[in-house]
């Protein structure tokens, strides 16, 4: 019989740590930019979330390597990819991040806008080939995990999760990104007879809320977005124990020209497993605007509220986290 305390192993402490800390650069990161709600100025926005994200990233306990970023070192002076951060300590880590997954939302003051950090042991998190930008995906929760097909028509995808969950295509509803050249799905899954969500920006926030089993509003999220983006909502799916399955995404006939010739492979299916292969990763995000997932930051004059969620796959567990933060400690509340 173990002790209350040989149950906890070190590294399960630290880790759990880690994820306690990833939300306090979260919350530093949509304190910041979320001062720039509707102002319109985008640059700004991305500004505010990644000086305040790479401050307060500094203190975290960890040794990390951004593999997820701003981009590389001569086009952006913070977290672009290589960069080390954390305090140096263990454990080791790739870090994934997106200051603001939503920038667009933010700027025009629009629902949805998230900041968001995950974390995954050294090495195991997938960086797309210098020039790839985009990644088509399909994602579902756990229950429809070995279920869905990247590679089917998306009718068949849709019967197999009615027929999965029991219910009729009509009753499904898949969250797509309003773009142009998503006519072609968004035709396909009016045939189909499921119900759409378009949404302006924000597909972290899509994938999560079609993989979360207690929120239902969502059954899979379907569609061409961030090839970044993907490696993040994989972290997040690895924790909720759900699927993401996504193919290198070409914009234009020369950049298909372009892959072939470099060799990138643009058949092969990247799963959850081969986006983040680790079994340890931490995910924190923190709403900037409010969304369905998150409430967006509130000020008041002494500080001001924010709305997070935490999620770790070596148990599983979400935490959804309420913070009220005082500029100043001490100061008298209105
Ligand atoms: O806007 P595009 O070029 O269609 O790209 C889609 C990507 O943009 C976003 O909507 C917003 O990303 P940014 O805020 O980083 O610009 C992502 O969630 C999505 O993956």
């Amino acid at each position: 019989m173990l002790s209350e305390e040989e149950r906890f192993e070190p590294s399960r402490t630290i880790e759990r740590n880690l994820g306690m800390e990833l939300i306090r650069v979260t919350e530093a990161a949509a304190l910041s930019a979320g001062r720039w709600m509707g102002k319109g100025n985008k640059e700004m926005v991305d500004q505010a979330a990644v000086d305040a994200m790479r401050h307060a990233v500094d203190g975290v306990d960890m040794h990390g390597v951004v593999v997820i970023g701003e981009g590389e070192k001569d086009e952006a002076p913070m977290l672009y990819i290589g960069e080390e951060i954390g305090n140096g300590n263990k454990p080791e880590v790739d870090v994934a991040v997106d200051p603001v997954d939503g920038t667009r939302l933010l700027a025009l003051g629009l629902p949805g806008a998230l900041a968001v950090i995950a974390t995954a042991e050294r090495g195991s998190m997938y960086s797309a080939p210098p020039g790839v930008y985009y990644m088509e995906k399909i994602a579902v929760g756990p229950a429809m995990k070995n279920v869905i097909d990247i590679n089917a028509p998306v009718a068949v995808n849709l019967d197999r999760i009615a027929r999965a969950r029991q219910s009729r295509i009509d009753d499904l509803t898949a969250v797509i990104l309003d773009r142009p050249r998503h006519q072609d799905i968004i035709r396909q899954v009016r045939e189909a007879g499921a119900r759409i969500r378009l949404i302006t920006d924000g597909d972290v926030a899509a994938a999560i809320q079609a993989a979360m089993e207690d929120y239902r509003g969502i059954d899979i999220m379907l569609g061409i977005g961030g090839a970044p983006e993907a490696v993040l909502a994989a972290a997040a799916l690895k924790c909720l124990g759900g699927e993401i399955q996504c193919k290198i995404w070409p914009r234009t006939e020369e950049e298909r020209a372009r892959f072939k010739a470099d060799g990138i492979d643009m058949d092969k299916v990247y799963r959850t497993e081969d986006l983040v292969s680790s079994n340890d990763v931490s995910f924190a995000a923190t709403g900037i605007t409010s969304g369905d997932l998150l409430d967006g930051v509130q000020y008041f004059g002494w500080g001001a509220r924010t709305s997070s969620i935490m999620m770790r796959s070596h148990s599983g567990t979400v935490r959804y986290i309420q913070a009220r933060h005082k500029w100043r400690k001490g100061v008298v509340q209105g």
